[in-house]
């Protein structure tokens, strides 16, 4: 038999799993690292903690498998997008990396668009400037930490880099390098023209290649660290969300998911490159070669709830440890006691600004409606509820656009969840599936992996023989009017508070 492994380096954490070549996990680690804010809209984290949980994940996984090296046939990497990590010619990482999440780049952005123009950036990067993207946060060291861009030899994503340390080489793929903005996306290539005009040495990007290729082989001294053999292939992988895309099997048109991550995604294949000239939804390179997928984003989705059990939920904590559960099925367990509506209370999960559909970085969370009858519960269902409104603000844009959707998968940790996922069918008022293997990202890039080494001859080949459907949460046809109902009044809140939220950033 043989073997792959996917790592997926997330927000909250790194996940290593290794799969055999049908895809069942033989054993799966976590590490957890800290993400840090320095000032409000910030968000960094420290590139030595995703290597070392990578590292220290490859090994957990080997010695607890008693797999002999020999059959694991490749190694692919998934991450989150859009992280800057910058080196200098040594291979120093140079500052924190400034993460996905980040909004400090307004300015940046309105150079960009002053530099290239609006259209051109979307004619060649499919998508507008965007704040959390790469290209932004790049010009933003240059502005602001000027002694820090004069040392900059390399530019690397988050998951490029844990390749670096894997092979050596200075490489990433399409799926990827599409959220630095940097990338001509309808031609799968850097752009010489937007490399030029925002003068970023083409020698600092790694080669691009497609998802599924061999971008390196493990080097002597990493094999030996983590106990697999010297020359073991890593392929390019992808981005977390196109690597999920994969590990649900979302590789054909009319497939879709939807992520509950830290962020919340919900993420569309085409084969034809489809772009939203409002820039509402992300168009990148799909990890199957030649095809595209697009894809809205709620900035603060899983991290809404991690945010509310961090800060309300103590008890909760004290208690799941106390009965060995998770805290967040326990959460959950006292959502399901409040009714739809959350006894008419609605929460904007806006509180690391909002991409989809508002493209605001100045958009705070809100709960509206709070009264003295509400009590914690409530407030819990309406975040899990508010963060709903928001991803189905990203399929509205999708049937603007005539993205058609006939098959939703749900993924991520959020996606784990009964009753997020009831609320999501309700809200897309149509069937939400699970596959078996909850790996999204991993299992994604361990199929790449295995499509690499030649274990199977495409992805969708791999897709048909590894994922299998598991549960279908069909819509509640009493609960689709009365959330259709608060759905419509969440709509309107945004554009009411849109210039006040503007005035409190300015304070
Ligand atoms: N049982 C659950 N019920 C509801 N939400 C959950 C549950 N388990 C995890 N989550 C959510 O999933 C998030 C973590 O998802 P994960 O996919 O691991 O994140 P990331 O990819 O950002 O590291 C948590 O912040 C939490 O909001
Ligand atoms: O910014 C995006 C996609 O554009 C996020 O999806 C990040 O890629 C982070 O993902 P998670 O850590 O929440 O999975």
């Amino acid at each position: 038999m043989a073997y792959v492994i996917g790592v997926d380096c997330g927000t909250s954490g790194t996940k290593t799993v290794l799969f055999d070549e049908k895809g069942s996990v033989i054993a799966s680690k976590t590490i957890e690292y800290p993400m840090y804010q320095p000032k409000n809209g910030y968000a960094e984290q420290d590139p030595a903690d995703w290597a070392n949980a990578m590292i220290e994940t490859v090994k957990a996984v080997m010695a607890k498998s008693g797999v002999s090296k020999e059959d694991v046939k490749g190694i692919g990497i998934s991450g989150q997008m859009h992280g800057l990590v910058m080196l200098d010619k040594d291979n120093n990482v140079l500052r924190r990396s400034i993460i996905w999440c980040d909004q400090r780049t307004a300015a940046e952005v309105e150079e960009m668009n002053r530099i290239v123009g609006r259209d051109k950036l979307v004619e060649i990067t499919a998508n507008p400037a965007l704040t959390g993207w790469t290209a932004a946060k790049i010009l933003w060291v240059k502005n602001n930490e000027p002694e820090v861009y004069s040392k900059v030899a390399h530019i690397l994503l988050p998951k490029d880099y844990l390749r670096l340390i894997l092979t050596g080489e200075y490489a990433t793929e399409v799926s990827d390098a599409s959220g630095m903005q940097l990338l001509d996306v309808p031609n799968r290539k850097w752009s010489d023209e937007l490399l030029s005009a925002f003068e970023i040495d083409k020698s600092w990007l790694g080669k691009v290649h497609e998802s599924c290729e061999v971008t390196g082989t493990l080097t002597k001294k990493m094999a030996e660290t983590l106990g697999l053999c010297e020359g073991t292939i890593v392929v390019g992988g992808a981005g977390d969300n196109a690597a999920a895309a994969v590990g649900t099997g979302v590789v054909e048109d009319g497939k879709a998911f939807t992520t509950i991550g830290t962020s919340g995604v919900v993420f569309a294949h085409t084969s034809n490159i489809s772009i939203d000239k409002k820039g509402r939804v992300h168009t990148c390179c799909a990890a199957v070669p030649n095809t595209w997928h697009v894809m809205g984003v709620t900035q603060g989705a899983g991290l809404s709830l991690k945010w509310f059990r961090d800060n309300f939920c103590m008890t909760e904590k004290e208690t799941a440890k106390l009965m060995g559960v998770d805290e967040y099925y326990l959460m959950d367990k006292q959502a399901e006691t409040v009714p739809v509506g959350a006894n008419r209370l609605l929460y904007l999960p806006y509180l690391m600004g909002e991409r989809t559909p508002h493209l605001d970085p100045d958009a705070r969370g809100v709960f509206f409606g709070l009264s003295a009858i509400h009590t914690r519960k409530d407030m819990l269902r309406a975040v899990l509820e508010g963060v709903t409104y928001s991803l189905r603000d990203c399929v509205e844009v999708f049937r603007e656009m005539n993205v058609n959707v006939s098959d939703m998968m749900a993924c991520g940790g959020g996606g784990s969840s009964p009753l997020w996922r009831s609320m999501l069918a309700d809200l897309y008022n149509c069937n939400v599936k699970t596959v078996a293997s909850k790996e999204g990202p991993a299992l994604g890039v361990a199929i790449l992996a295995s499509v690499g080494a030649g274990i199977y001859s495409s992805v969708p080949e791999a897709c048909g023989a590894i994922i299998k459907t598991d549960k279908v949460q069909a819509p509640k046809a009493e609960n689709v009017p009365e959330y259709e109902k608060y759905y419509q009044l969440y709509r309107e809140i945004y554009p009411a508070l849109k210039a006040q939220f503007a005035k409190l950033a300015s304070f």
